[in-house]
């Protein structure tokens, strides 16, 4: 079985992935983790280094080479994997057990302005601009997260709770 969580950044795709895994004693792969073991980069500098469009044909080719070689997985990916590449086509295509956190805007908001070091997209907003930089974007990516089989609300409430919707809901 292929689980696969999508959503924008900060959903808590890397957090409830790995209880998921955890729950179901199967393997948790973080495609950014992977990412940046591949190319022995962490993600900030790949995108300082190479540039936004060297990392997307990395997360494409990485995101087959993952959906190909295991057979079963909880996958979680970045923020912008469903947006590039065909990826939620290929994503639906190896299993129907996809999920999109979906958060509000302010609670988007909340998440990120304590982490956005580590998220390149970000980090370079003033604390003030980041409202409107994530009202924008996710207005702009949420028509490919709506493409998952199954949407999942995840504001205010535990990863635990959202594990325990996603193991209801797997076929
Ligand atoms: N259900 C939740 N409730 C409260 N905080 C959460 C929840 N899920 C994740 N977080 C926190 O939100 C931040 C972003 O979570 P993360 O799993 O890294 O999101 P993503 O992988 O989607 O970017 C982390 O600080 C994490 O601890
Ligand atoms: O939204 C995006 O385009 C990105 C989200 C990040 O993953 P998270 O969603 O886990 O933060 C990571 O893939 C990269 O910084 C780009
Ligand atoms: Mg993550």
């Amino acid at each position: 079985m292929k689980i696969v969580l999508v959503g924008y950044m900060g959903s808590g795709k890397t957090t409830v992935g790995q209880l998921l895994a955890e729950k179901l004693n199967m393997d948790f792969l973080d495609l950014d983790d992977y990412i940046e073991t591949q190319l022995n980069t962490k993600i900030p500098d790949i995108f300082k280094e190479k540039g936004e469009i060297f990392f997307r044909k990395a997360e494409h080719q990485y995101l087959q080479e993952v959906l190909e070689k295991q057979d079963a997985l909880v996958l979680a990916t970045g923020g912008g994997t469903p947006c590039y590449s065909g990826n939620m086509d290929l994503i639906n295509s190896k299993t129907e057990n996809v999920f999109y956190l979906k958060l509000s805007i302010p609670g988007l908001i909340e998440r990120l302005y304590k982490e956005k070091e580590h998220r390149p997209l970000i980090k370079h907003l003033a604390d003030e601009d980041l409202p409107e930089f994530i009202g924008k974007h996710l207005f702009e990516r949420s028509p490919f997260y709506a493409i998952s089989k199954h949407t999942i609300v995840a504001g205010a409430r535990t990863a635990d709770e959202i594990a325990n919707e996603i193991l209801e809901k797997l076929v």
